[in-house]
């Protein structure tokens, strides 16, 4: 528990001279609450030596009377301070995870760990924000009125004292297993937790699918399953804390009846005064009270625990370093981007083997190839998503990890196939393309990207809401938005993913009429899926297996006869290429 207390006080930064502040308020209320029984023997001892006098009880009187006012203004500082503390803290360890998030390479977040990240953001973060502050001042508190109880023991009679002092330890000692157990099992629960969290967002991020392909019943036993996991760790959690809190309870209660016993002992034996076995008698019931009700929060400071666990876990994730001081020319003779000899794996896995390419100023390079042979990945490390095994990637000569990531993406704009639009305005969502722009741009832009029509002709214009992932636009509407944001930006490098998703005619040709304003005066690297595009690239690059398996333009490749002409040949009629096991194939929808 001290381990616990530590931690959080060791984590909690500029705000542990409040923390500390706090704790001394706790201190001094835990103090004084337990004065009332020192007054008491006093008194009690008074009367039984008859020295007690109406001046003496009336200062008694007044002394309680200030001790309570105390001890409540000791405890409105130690709340308010403790309170603040708590939520300025995790508002800041919030943006500091923010912070930390957005220097992650983008495979942290591929990996299955969303609803880990969700879970710590939300439940975790809340769970201590809501407890610590609160858990520590009364942990506080109770340890200082357990040393405070086992001092008035001793001065009562030092073998009470240290019969006390025995109860003690061996409370001590069984909470540690309980503890132990505890742990393990909100690790568990909290584990359990991060899982649930996953199976919610799959669930409510792919009702689509699931519904398209009646998948309702086995999906929603997925959630289920999840949801009665969580019920049983849950309910396992409390009942194997349960013989633990039993065994305690029995030792209080044997602690408290050898006290007792010890003392009318003592006193049988004439070696106790009776004002002394009276003041015993007035607080023996309390002796352990704070020690129980310290194991009493035991549950909530292991579920904080494994809350702090999870979070340090993802602080501990390490970040794509950004610390690059150069920045990318605003011109360059040379090529506009480079890869020399570029080799990449997603950990184990070998990805790119010695990829070399180089794209000139307002050329347009294709990637196209069998579905797995690393064309996006070649996309997603020119815009640093990862980082290289070996070789080098440049933009305008400049290596690009020599140049801050908010420098590089200033130069990239790209444009997937998965849109993704916030929940907030239409205008919200162009303007983040580049913030600083005035509306008249966020509305040029619009026209440019074929979407000002159909953005008119909504009741609220630009101001519309759209839903969660932009639910509420259809896929062309949204393509067309994410196309305006990115025409806003202007960036002079513009990575294209081609839609393979077939889109109704109409909205086929806006959103091909919106690229081709994106691209105007751009340098292009296209993932292309359409022989139309591929026809018109300066240079195709044919990936395969992580390799360049063939280069040049569409002519070049057809004279060649390779992989490239033998596809084109055989699909020479198809609109359309679209990935299918593993090789190039018509796209049946095209
Ligand atoms: N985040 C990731 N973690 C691990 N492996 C990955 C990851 N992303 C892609 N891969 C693997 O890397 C290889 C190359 O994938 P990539 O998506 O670059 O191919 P691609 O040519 O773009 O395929 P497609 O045309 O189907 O999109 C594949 O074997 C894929 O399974």
């Amino acid at each position: 528990m001290t381990a616990l207390m530590k931690r959080i006080f060791m984590a909690s930064g500029k705000y542990k001279g409040r923390i500390a502040l706090a704790f001394v308020f706790s201190f001094l209320k835990g103090l004084l609450k337990n004065m009332p029984i020192a007054l008491g023997f006093f008194v009690l001892a008074a009367f039984y030596n008859g020295t007690a006098t109406t001046e003496l009880c009336i200062r008694i009187g007044i002394a309680l009377i200030v001790i309570i006012l105390l001890q409540i203004l000791f405890q409105n500082i130690a709340d308010r301070l403790q309170s603040a503390a708590g939520y300025l803290l995790f508002a800041d360890k919030r943006m500091e995870l923010g912070a930390h998030l957005r220097k992650m390479p983008m495979g942290y977040f591929t990996e299955g760990n969303i609803g880990k990240i969700s879970s710590v953001l939300s439940t975790d973060m809340v769970f201590i924000e809501e407890n610590c502050m609160t858990v520590l001042a009364d942990m506080m508190n109770y340890i200082f009125s357990q040393i405070i109880m086992l001092a008035f023991l001793f001065f009562f009679n030092p073998w009470i004292g240290i019969a006390g002092v025995v109860v003690t330890f061996m409370i001590l000692l069984l909470g540690r297993g309980l503890k132990k157990e505890a742990m393990e099992d909100s690790a568990i629960r909290q584990e359990q937790l991060g899982i649930l969290t996953d199976a919610v967002l799959d669930f409510t991020e792919g009702i689509g699918i699931i519904k398209s392909y009646n998948m309702l019943g086995e999906k929603s036993k997925t959630l289920t399953d999840s949801f009665k996991e969580v019920c049983r760790t849950s309910i396992e959690f409390e009942e194997n804390h349960t013989p633990w809190q039993r065994g305690l309870n029995l030792i209080y209660s044997l602690g408290v009846t050898a006290v007792i016993a010890l003392s009318a002992f003592l006193y049988f034996k004439g070696t106790m005064d009776t004002p002394y076995m009276i003041g015993i008698m007035l607080f023996v019931f309390d002796l352990f009270g704070p020690l129980k009700a310290l194991y009493g929060q035991s549950a909530r400071l292991t579920v904080m625990n494994s809350c702090m666990d999870r979070i340090e876990e993802v602080f501990a994730q390490k970040e794509l370093p950004d610390n690059g001081v150069r920045t990318i020319p605003e011109s360059t003779s040379g090529p506009q981007v480079q890869f020399e000899n570029v080799s990449f794996a997603y950990g184990e896995k070998n990805v790119l083997n010695n990829i070399s390419f180089s794209l000139e100023k307002n050329k347009m390079l294709a990637l196209v190839g069998p579905s797995g042979g690393g064309k996006s990945t070649i996309a997603s490390l020119l815009a640093r998503f990862w980082d290289i095994k070996s070789g080098k990637i440049l933009v305008r000569g400049q290596d690009v990890r020599d140049v801050p990531l908010s420098n590089l993406m200033d130069h990239i704009s790209m444009v997937f196939q998965r849109v993704y639009l916030f929940q907030d305005t239409i205008y919200n969502n162009i303007i983040m393309g580049r913030p600083t722009a005035g509306r008249d741009e966020v509305i040029e832009a619009a026209k440019k990207a074929r979407c000002y029509d159909f953005i008119m002709a909504l009741p609220d214009g630009f101001e519309t809401i759209v839903g969660e992932g932009g639910a509420s636009l259809s896929g062309g509407e949204q393509q067309r938005i994410s196309i305006a944001r990115c025409i806003l930006k202007d960036a002079l490098i513009v990575i294209l993913d081609e839609a393979t998703a077939s889109v109704d005619a109409d909205n086929e040709s806006y959103i091909q009429q919106a690229i081709s304003e994106l691209c105007k005066g751009k340098t292009l690297l296209v993932i292309a899926h359409r022989l139309n595009t591929i026809r018109h690239a300066d240079k195709i690059l044919v990936i395969s297996d992580g390799k360049i398996a063939e280069q040049g333009t569409h002519e070049e490749l057809m004279h060649t006869g390779g992989i490239y002409k033998h596809f084109v040949t055989a699909r020479e009629n198809s609109r359309g290429w679209s990935r299918n096991r593993g090789c190039f194939c018509q796209n049946s929808s095209a």
